[in-house]
């Protein structure tokens, strides 16, 4: 039998973006040649500021398309000053554009410790830090980021500028849904925490609601609870593992409390992301490809850019997820997330000197990639 052929969409894009993409990118390329069963045929494709420089919009209509008609996309990040808030034409609108355009509503960000070695880097005390399991379930492409909006200078009041943060029943019943399925996939069943800002704001009355009314129509067995954003923020580092289990909110407090979830294992750059169209669906024998977008939730760290120093965890373990939830490939994936956990982890591989500065080491981000990749072919 032929092996079955992926198509990968990979658009490094900006600042440490190329840096961490390129560790990824060996990963996938050694899980594809060391597989008879299926082969990763990688593409290129610029998006971001680089775009811009060389087009002139961040997501040039060969991108999309290539995007839209791949298997999957691995994006490292977009942005920087030389693209900033004043700028006439940014990278981060051609993200949303992609996102939106792709249907992907469900962004899903696990927020655990990838490992114990690492609690001696938060910078949480470690008793709090250790045991923390949640997952944050971001709603993606409505809210406030795709309300309407005026921009300041604009007439009749020149002096005024406005977001609107909206939100439809249908929307937040289809995130409700995924955060649901991904609670149950866990044996036992993870506790649901919603988060919203219902004391204020009538979107999160009507999040609220609908949460309450999904769950306990459609997934009674479920635990739910609610806690106003401000207080979440609070919890998640005094004691965040009151919050282990689902997070799900929208696309703003999504965006704040998953940056803000990564100080528990000690670094941004550790933590990986997906954005799907729907829920992801446990590999097996019908498993069909789903198309997704794979990213580390950093951005392009334009103070650490060109220095080879970035930590490429977050990117590498968002191709574990690209593997599992687009492709299917459980036994890949999870050797990806082993060989991680491995190399920081095992002191006869150095032990705490495998690390980036982010996390207190002092190694590259390519002679980190190198120890994941020695790993792995031993796991593969
Ligand atoms: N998905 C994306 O592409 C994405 C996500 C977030 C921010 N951005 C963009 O990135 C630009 C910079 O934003 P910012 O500086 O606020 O946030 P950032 O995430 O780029 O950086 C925040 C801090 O974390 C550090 N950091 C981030 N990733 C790291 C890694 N892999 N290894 C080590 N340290 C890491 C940085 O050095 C910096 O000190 C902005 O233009 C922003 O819009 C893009
Ligand atoms: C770059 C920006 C548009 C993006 C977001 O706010 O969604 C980023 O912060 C993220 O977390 O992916
Ligand atoms: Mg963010």
């Amino acid at each position: 039998m032929s092996p079955r052929s992926f198509r990968i969409v990979v658009l490094p894009g900006d600042g440490i973006g190329p840096e961490v993409v390129s560790q990824a990118v060996r990963v996938l390329e050694l899980v594809s040649s060391s597989s008879s069963d299926f082969d990763l045929k990688l593409e290129t494709h610029d998006f971001g500021g680089c775009a811009i420089d060389k087009t002139g919009e961040p997501l040039p209509p060969t991108t999309l398309k290539a995007c839209q008609e791949a298997d999957a996309i691995l994006m490292g990040s977009i942005g920087g000053p030389k693209w900033g808030v004043d700028a006439k034409i940014r990278p981060e609108p051609g993200l949303l554009a992609l996102r939106k355009t792709l249907g992907l509503y469900a962004n899903i960000r696990p927020a655990n410790l990838a490992s114990e070695s690492l609690l001696e880097y938060t910078p949480l005390k470690p008793s709090v830090a250790q045991g923390v399991d949640m997952i944050v379930v971001r709603e993606l492409i409505g809210g406030l980021y795709f309300g309407t909006r005026k921009e300041q200078g604009v007439e009749p009041d020149v002096d005024t500028a406005w977001d609107s943060m909206i939100y439809s029943v249908s929307e937040v019943q289809r995130i409700t849904r995924v955060a649901a399925q991904i609670a149950l996939a866990a044996d036992p069943p993870l506790e649901i925490h919603s988060i919203d800002k219902a004391n204020v704001l009538a979107a999160s009355r009507l999040w609220r609601k609908v949460v309450t009314e999904t769950l306990s129509k459609e997934y009674p067995q479920l635990k739910l609870d609610h806690h106003l954003v401000d207080s979440a923020a609070m919890l998640i580092v005094a004691s965040p593992k009151r919050l282990n289990g689902v997070i799900l909110t929208e696309n703003l407090f999504g965006d704040i409390l998953s940056d803000q979830s990564s100080v528990i294992p000690g670094s941004l750059g550790l933590l990986p992301s997906a954005s799907l169209a729907g829920a992801p669906s446990a590999p097996s024998a019908d498993f069909k490809p789903t198309p997704g977008l794979y990213e580390p939730i950093h951005g392009s760290a334009p103070d650490i850019a060109g220095k080879g120093i970035a930590n490429p965890i977050g990117t590498i373990l968002s191709a574990a997820m690209l593997l599992r939830y687009s492709l299917g490939l459980e036994a890949p994936a999870k050797a990806i997330e082993t060989a991680v956990r491995k190399v920081l982890d095992t002191p006869e591989l150095g032990g705490h000197g495998l690390r980036t500065a982010d996390l207190g080491g002092s190694i590259g981000t390519t002679e980190l990639g190198d120890h994941i990749i020695e790993v792995l072919k031993s796991i593969l």
